[in-house]
């Protein structure tokens, strides 16, 4: 109900608050990190800590680190990531924002040269940041070397007007009422500002006092490592979002009645309709799956940091892939299934009580920021072309595609699914995805061989990330779970992520000849059965997320199922209704009726 610039003042006030706290209980970057999850409105901080200081982290050099984080852990410094411009955003090489060095002063000499340079999107700097990490094409000694980061201050550190030079502003209201209104997205134009030398952010490549441009010996990509380790969080969000929506969704399809009833006796609960079931497990099954998947991603992120640390730089390719990918399928499925979880709520899904709406006006934009989750794909699919080109030439591939390496069987092999039940067997499902993957990578290769095209590769680099969700999920099973037949349901939810996949994407298993059309039956018989098994514990598995009311902030996914009671009371906290008579009666509705009384008396 907030207007913008409130809703806007609330997100500093709240954001204000946790970082007090922060300090007052001398939390770890952990503890505030998840302190500014029950924020939960898109704010400033979001940029500070996931963007401005990673990108400082990864890109600066000790002594560059030193000074900036030291100001950015007291909040002495607001810093955002201001990569995007108003014509260039996929396309990270395009950027046209200059950053031209002048040995005479050894300063860089910060300008938008076009309309389309300006910088547009980044969060926190249309009224915010007093910082941010520009990237700019770098040019010195005449010569185009590329995009690079700058630190930059964009506002007075006395009053918070913008330094000379500099125009800035927020890019407008966006979708929904609410969700990322609270964020001051934001536009920026440079005009030939200048910066000293050293806030060229220096550990990947130098310019001398000179004017030299030097190389450092760590790969160039490294530029792009704050975006590996934000998209490996948005898949934790992703799976957070998710469990939310299934949680109102679950709770209120258990509340909710219609038809059924015999001889005036109660009607059916919405839940128990194998439609329903059908439309909505999925959603709880992935929402676990989401959450073991993003999980493994922390641990890969975490090892692969450590290797870059030590100058191992051999596994960034594939940290590259299952974080461009994983994030791109977690965030598509998510938002498909936010919408439809308000669907699945009938009409009272779409009021704002029930918190979906907003939900999904919130997570939606994961689907682009951070990355357009096609052209991630793509990323990933390059990938595996690379791989697949690699395992042709005899190399064994590791991590995430050592499935590759079992080629001779994974090309040929028949499913051993002959009953319902061996749809159980992980054994059986893995191998089948697997040979998904593999036949589509290589379908792809191949066509592309013959026909070049980027834009091949999209549904096998599907088909690849599919298979580590499917993967990790049964690897988990394999961990000791406590809790009396915990395990139990999670292995039900585990054969219905994987099965209705398999149900969703039967076109692929069927032209791959991974699966039969009677295994594709079979597959959707068992998931039939799994949806009634999971029926009875369904609350329960939602249940599990361990949400507050507070937190979910939906009158439908309320824990005591009191929903018609709680609809009714937000119902009339709406503005509209401050006032029986509605404000614009007398101006607008109350002329038209008499005068329409009048001309009926005529
Ligand atoms: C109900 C209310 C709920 C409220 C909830 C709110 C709660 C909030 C609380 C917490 C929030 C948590 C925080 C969430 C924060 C999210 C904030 C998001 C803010 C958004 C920020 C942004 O969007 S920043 C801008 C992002 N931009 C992009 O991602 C651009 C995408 N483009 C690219 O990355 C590149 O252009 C692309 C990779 C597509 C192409 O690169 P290019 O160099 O042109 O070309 P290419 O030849 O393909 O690649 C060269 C080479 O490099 C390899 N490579 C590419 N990328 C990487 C990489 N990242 N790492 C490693 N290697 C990489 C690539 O594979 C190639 O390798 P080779 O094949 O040559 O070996
Ligand atoms: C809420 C929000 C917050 C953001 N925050 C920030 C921020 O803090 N800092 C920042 O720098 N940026 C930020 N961004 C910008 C974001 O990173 C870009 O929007 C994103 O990278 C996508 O780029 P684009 O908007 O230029 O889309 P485009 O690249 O123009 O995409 C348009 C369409 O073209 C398609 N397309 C593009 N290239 C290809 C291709 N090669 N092959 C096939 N299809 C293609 C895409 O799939 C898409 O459908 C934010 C964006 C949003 C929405």
């Amino acid at each position: 109900m907030l207007s913008r610039k409130e809703l806007f003042k609330d997100t500093l006030k709240k954001a204000a608050h946790a970082w007090k706290r922060t300090v007052e209980l001398h939390l770890t970057e952990e503890e505030a990190n998840l302190l500014r999850l029950y924020i939960d409105q898109p704010g400033y901080v979001d940029l500070h800590w996931v963007m401005f200081v990673p990108a400082i982290k990864g890109q600066g050099t000790e002594e560059q680190q030193k000074k900036w984080l030291t100001m950015a852990y007291k909040f002495q410094i607001i810093g955002t990531y201001a990569q995007t411009e108003l014509g260039h955003g996929s396309n990270v090489q395009g950027l046209e924002t200059t950053a031209t060095f002048d040995p005479s002063t050894d300063e860089f000499i910060m300008h938008s040269p076009t309309l389309t340079s300006s910088k547009w999107w980044p969060g926190g700097l249309g009224k915010t940041s007093t910082h941010a990490v520009v990237y700019a094409r770098l040019i010195t000694e005449g010569k185009d070397y590329g995009i690079h980061g700058f630190i930059m201050q964009l506002r007075s550190l006395d009053d918070h007007s913008p330094l000379p030079g500099i125009t800035i502003g927020d890019i407008g209201g966006k979708f929904g009422s609410g969700a990322y209104n609270s964020m001051d997205n934001g536009v920026m134009r440079l005009d030939h500002v200048r910066i000293p030398r050293d806030q060229m952010l220096m550990r990947l490549a130098q310019v001398t006092r000179e004017g030299k441009y030097v190389h450092s010996d760590v790969p160039k990509q490294l530029l792009y490592g704050t975006m590996v380790y934000v998209r490996q969080t948005i898949v934790a969000d992703a799976s957070r979002a998710l469990s939310r929506a299934v949680c109102i969704a679950v709770r209120y399809g258990a509340i909710r009645k219609q038809f059924g009833s015999k001889a005036g006796g109660p009607e059916t609960q919405v839940l128990n309709y194998k439609t329903q079931q059908s439309r909505l497990f999925p959603f709880l099954a992935s929402a676990y799956a989401f959450r073991f998947v993003g999980q493994w991603l922390k641990w890969l992120y975490t090892d692969v940091t450590q290797k870059l640390e030590s100058k191992d730089f051999s596994t960034l390719p594939e940290a590259h892939a299952c974080t461009a990918g994983l994030k791109s399928v977690t965030t598509s499925a998510t938002a498909d299934a936010i919408e439809e979880c308000q669907k699945l709520c009938g009409g009272h899904g779409y009021l704002n009580s029930s918190g979906l709406p907003e939900l999904f006006a919130v997570n939606l934009p994961a689907c682009t920021y951070e990355g357009d989750n096609v052209v991630l794909l793509l990323q990933v699919a390059r990938f595996l072309m690379k791989t697949v080109s690699q395992v042709a030439s005899g190399k064994q591939p590791v991590g995430t595609t050592a499935y590759m390496g079992n080629i001779q069987h994974l090309m040929q092999c028949k499913s051993v699914v002959n009953t319902v039940e061996d749809w159980l067997n992980p054994a059986a499902i893995k191998e089948v995805f697997e040979a998904r993957a593999l036949r589509m990578a290589v379908n792809c290769a191949q066509n592309i061989s013959k026909a070049p095209s980027q834009e091949e590769g999209f549904e096998a680099a599907v088909a690849h990330v599919q298979l580590i969700i499917v993967t990790k999920f049964i690897e988990k099973l394999q961990e000791d779970i406590l809790g009396h037949g915990v395990k139990e349901q999670l292995q039900k939810l585990c054969g219905i992520y994987a099965l209705h996949l398999i149900h969703k994407h039967l076109g692929d298993f069927l032209s791959t000849g991974c699966v039969t059309a009677r295994q594709g039956s079979l597959a959707n018989e068992r998931l039939g059965k799994l949806y009634a098994q999971v029926r009875p514990n369904a609350v329960a598995l939602v249940d599990a997320f361990d949400y507050t009311d507070h937190y979910l902030g939906s009158a439908l996914g309320r824990y005591d199922g009191d929903v018609y009671s709680a609809l009714y009371k937000e119902a009339w906290k709406d503005p509209l209704n401050e006032t029986v008579v509605p404000d614009g009666y007398q101006e607008h509705l109350r002329p038209l009726l008499k005068q329409q009384l009048k001309l009926s008396r005529l």
